[in-house]
């Protein structure tokens, strides 16, 4: 079976869930005392697709602003940008379409954007509700899902969806 390297990274705010998402997906696991990422880290997946393998190679950037600057060495060359909030801080959401216009003006012209609403489980204190991030994802013909990496979901789904995109 051919094998299908897709380059996807994660951006976002610190503490939306990006390590969380990649290590549900990785590894089927959930950390509470999960630690903010330093610089970046590299995990791969490989799935099933159709009649081909795909093999994800996922960089999970780092949130903080102090590492802001080594992102675009991240989305340059990637296929598919994951860009997470976290459904309960709408200042999530602001960063959120801060990378999307970064993205637009300085990552590749092709890439396929995905946007993840995480922590679903918390929507009692939600602060961002689903039709405004939905109607967001589409005026950008963006991917949209609201996951949960502790709860496992929509994570899987996620990445089939990006899968089939590309
Ligand atoms: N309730 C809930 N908590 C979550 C979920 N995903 C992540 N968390 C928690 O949120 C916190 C931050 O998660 P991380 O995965 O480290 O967030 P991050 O976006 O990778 O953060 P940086 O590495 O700093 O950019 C941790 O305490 C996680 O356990 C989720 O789906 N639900």
């Amino acid at each position: 079976m051919a094998i299908r390297e897709l380059k996807v990274c994660l951006l976002g705010d610190t503490g939306v869930g990006k390590s969380s998402i990649v290590c549900r997906f990785v590894q089927d696991h959930f950390d509470h005392n999960i630690s903010p990422t330093i610089g970046a880290s590299f995990l791969t997946k490989t799935v099933p697709c159709g009649n081909e393998l795909h093999k994800f190679l996922i960089w999970d950037t780092a949130g903080q602003e102090r590492f802001h600057s080594l992102a675009p060495m991240y989305y340059r060359g990637s296929a598919a940008a994951v860009i997470v909030y976290d459904i309960t801080k709408l200042d999530s959401f602001q960063t959120l379409k801060k990378w999307v216009k970064e993205l637009k003006e300085h990552g590749p012209e092709d890439i396929v954007v995905a946007i993840a609403g995480n922590k679903n489980d918390l929507g009692d204190i939600r602060e961002v509700p689903t039709k405004e991030a939905k109607d967001f994802a589409e005026s950008i013909a963006a991917i949209f899902m609201e996951t949960s990496a502790r709860n496992a979901v929509n994570v899987e789904e996620l990445f089939q969806k990006i899968s089939k995109y590309l």
